[in-house]
């Protein structure tokens, strides 16, 4: 069953660049990453599909119901979103950013709510820090923040963009492990934009390749992380291994 999808879709923020998408889906359960070069817009997608732009033509259907019928409190409840950047001008701490993330239930503060949100702080390793002010923790602390709120929300879809970008090989690797769970263990639909094509070709059920607003591949990682269509998107002189565990394509710089 198909969680998102985006059909014969145009966006464009006043003809200044236009994303044109005829098809893009996201099945119950699946793990589905965006990559492309910057610019590509990857980002724009994210933004159509939690209503922050909003679309010139075409379909976007969440969880079988249009976006349009969808009211933003409705929407969190099925999406949460780990964005590129967050800033507040406030200083808020970090234990509140992560209880924003229940909002959209308006519960009460109660001792079931406190233990919930303090397991999955432990579980992302931000228990320890969940009295500091945000706006003062680094980068790869802040997206560890981000996406523990997003877990917090407890939705069906996780849509992430580049939610490992600023962080430490160790925790990169606990967090989209993490990430995968959600989706192999509760079968939560991740879409999530990397720019780190070894970690997508590992992770992803499926990848979406995007080049200057369209989508100009689209498969199973073995499929679309070739040679020829990295040097053809990125231009980039590279050398395809396949991963000994999981036999899926990984991509090294000639020089
Ligand atoms: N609010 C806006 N107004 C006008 N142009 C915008 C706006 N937001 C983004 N753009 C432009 O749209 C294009 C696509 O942007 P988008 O953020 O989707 O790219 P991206 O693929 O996510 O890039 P990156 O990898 O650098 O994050 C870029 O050229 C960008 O400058």
């Amino acid at each position: 069953m198909r969680i998102i999808e985006m059909k014969d879709l145009k966006f464009s923020y006043n003809n200044h660049f236009t994303l044109y998408i005829d098809e893009l889906y996201v099945e119950k359960g699946e793990f589905v990453s965006i990559i492309g070069p910057n610019g590509s817009g990857k980002t724009t997608v994210l933004k159509l599909l939690t209503m922050i732009e909003k679309k010139d033509k075409g379909k976007i259907i969440i969880n079988d119901k249009n976006i349009e019928k969808y009211s933003k409190k409705e929407l969190f409840k099925e999406i949460s979103v780990v964005p590129q950047e967050f800033y507040t001008s406030f200083d808020f701490t970090v234990e509140s950013i992560i209880s924003s993330g229940r909002i959209p239930y308006e519960t009460l503060f109660s001792r079931r709510e406190y233990e919930f949100l303090n397991k999955i702080m432990e579980k992302t390793d931000t228990l320890k820090f969940k009295d500091r002010i945000y706006n003062y923790l680094s980068g790869g602390e802040k997206q560890r923040v981000m996406l523990t709120r997003a877990l917090a929300q407890d939705t069906n879809v996780l849509l992430l963009d580049e939610f490992v970008s600023q962080i430490d090989p160790g925790y990169t690797q606990q967090l989209v492990r993490m990430v995968k769970n959600e989706s192999i263990q509760k079968n939560k639909s991740i879409l999530s934009i990397f720019h780190d094509i070894n970690l997508a070709s590992l992770y992803s059920d499926r990848i979406y390749i995007f080049k200057e607003g369209i989508i100009k591949y689209h498969g199973k990682p073995e499929e679309v992380i070739t040679q020829k269509i990295m040097k053809e998107i990125y231009d980039i002189d590279c050398i395809i291994t396949y991963h000994p565990i999981k036999n899926k394509p990984q991509v090294i710089f000639e020089y």
